[in-house]
Formats: structure tokens, sequence, C-alpha cells
């Protein structure tokens, strides 16, 4: 962990780590980004506000290079995001994910290790090593071999984040991970948040909940297609920005 942090800030003290110049992302008829720019580093928790359609989901998703961008540039470390990369991990929204498939939480955590291993390659030591450790931090040990289906949503959510550990993820892309869950599992994921961008990784969340976003967040970015905001949590929640920002319905 404190590996993570040392190459995290010690190469890049001008630059920010993860730069957004002027993304633009259509699907087929819709125009689902526009003029998006902000710049960020690990250590931040950063929340992704606006209404539903808002493109929070495919903000993520072209983060972690899963959606197509149409124009526009996502660096990281300096370097152009292109495709998925072992630096990010991303956590789908609940109703995207199968609950049903079949697969213990360890296969699931376990999964965070084939960009190492290769799909079809021989788990090393070091590799259990990562997956035994990730349980434990998330305190999911007892329950690994548990089916997925079988646990709590706040468990749930935790088996995703072992599985970003267990990839030595530094970018956590994680879409309404606090949707669904109760005060006390919201509390430990709160903490497990800020535990996690302490050590030295970039948190980026889709966040709904407009009350609880200046705690759990460093920084807001405001969007509705376009970017409204972006800047320091309760700078960005003002009056006139969420008024600005949730007032117009979504373009479609
Ligand atoms: N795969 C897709 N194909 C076509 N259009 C899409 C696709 N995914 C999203 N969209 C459209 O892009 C826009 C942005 O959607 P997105 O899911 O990113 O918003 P969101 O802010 O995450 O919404 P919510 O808060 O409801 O989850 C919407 O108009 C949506 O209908």
């Amino acid at each position: 962990m404190s590996q993570i942090h040392h190459d995290c800030c010690e190469h890049h003290d001008h630059h920010h780590e993860l730069e957004v110049a002027d993304l633009q992302v259509c699907y087929r008829r819709t125009m689902a980004l526009d003029g998006i720019r902000f710049a960020t580093s690990c250590g931040t928790r950063v929340a992704l506000v606006g209404p539903n359609g808002a493109g929070k989901s495919t903000l993520i998703k072209a983060i972690a290079g899963l959606v197509k961008r149409s124009s526009g540039s996502i660096r990281w470390r300096g370097t152009a995001v292109q495709k998925w990369s072992r630096e990010f991990a991303y956590l789908p929204q609940r109703e995207e994910v199968d609950w049903s498939f079949p697969i213990t939480i360890r296969g699931l955590v376990e999964m965070g290790r084939y960009p190492q291993t290769g799909w079809w390659g021989r788990f090393r030591n070091e590799d259990d090593a990562a997956v035994d450790a990730a349980l434990e931090s998330l305190e999911l040990a007892d329950l690994q071999h548990r089916q997925i289906r079988e646990l709590s949503g706040g468990q749930q959510q935790r088996a995703f984040i072992a599985r970003a550990i267990a990839q030595e993820a530094h970018v956590l892309l994680l879409d309404e991970p606090f949707t669904g869950l109760d005060r006390r599992a919201s509390a430990q994921l709160g903490e497990l948040l800020n535990k996690l961008a302490h050590e030295g990784r970039l948190i980026i969340a889709s966040h709904h909940d407009l009350r609880s976003a200046p705690e759990l967040f460093d920084e807001a970015l405001l969007l509705n297609t376009r970017q409204i905001a972006f800047g320091p949590t309760n700078e960005v929640l003002s009056e006139s920005n969420l008024d600005a920002c949730f007032a117009q319905p979504a373009a479609s």
C-alpha cells in the first residue's frame, strides 16, 4: 500500500495525474457528453453529480476506456488512455451486474489478477497472496467461499473493491456505489473510500445524494451532458450551480 502512495506522488509534482480535455462522447443519436474538462490526482475522491441521463455512467466508462470518445482526450500520467488498462478498476452500477452468476467471492477477487496472469495463466504465490491481502483488508476472508448472490449489498460492493485492490489499480471508477446501501454499510463504504484515497488512489464515483457529497468527496464535477462546474465539493454544489444543472432536462 505504501508503495502505491510512493509512486503516485513522487514523479508528478507539477501535473495532475488524470487530465480530461474537451471530452465528447456520442452514442448513435445521443450526445451523452460534451465539453468535459477537468484534472485531478491520486489521493482525491471525486463525485460526479447530475440528473438521470446526465452522462455520469458514460464519463466513468470513458475514463475506464470502455466507451469510445467522439473527440477530446483522456490522459493518465501523461499517456493517452486508449483502452482499458490495469490502472483502472471499474465497478458497474448494481443493475448492470448479473448477481445470479455462479462465482465465489474469492473467484471474483481472483479476476483482479487476470491482467497479470492472463486468462489461462497459472496463479503464482504472489497472485494468491494479493488475493488473500485484498480479502483480508476488506474483511471478506470469512466469506470468501460464499457465492456472490448470497452476500448483502454492502458486502457485494466490498467484494468488487477487493477485486480492484487485488488488481493494484490506482484509479477506482465507481458507478453509484452508495445506492441501495443502508446507513451502516454507507458509513463503512465512506470510510473505506477515504482510506483508499489516503493510500494514494484516485476515487471517482457517481453520486446522487447531495447532502452527503461534501463529507464523502473532496471534489465534485457537476454535469448535465455539458460540464457545469468542477472543483471543491462545497463550492461546486452551490445553489446556483445546482439550479443550472437540475433545472433543464438532460439532453437526449
Ligand atoms: N449504450 C448506449 N447507447 C445509446 N445511448 C446510451 C447508451 N448508454 C447511455 N446512453 C444515453 O446517454 C445519455 C447519458 O447516459 P448515462 O447512463 O451516462 O447517464 P447517467 O448520468 O449515468 O444516468 P443515471 O443517473 O440515470 O444513471 C442518456 O441519454 C442515455 O440514454
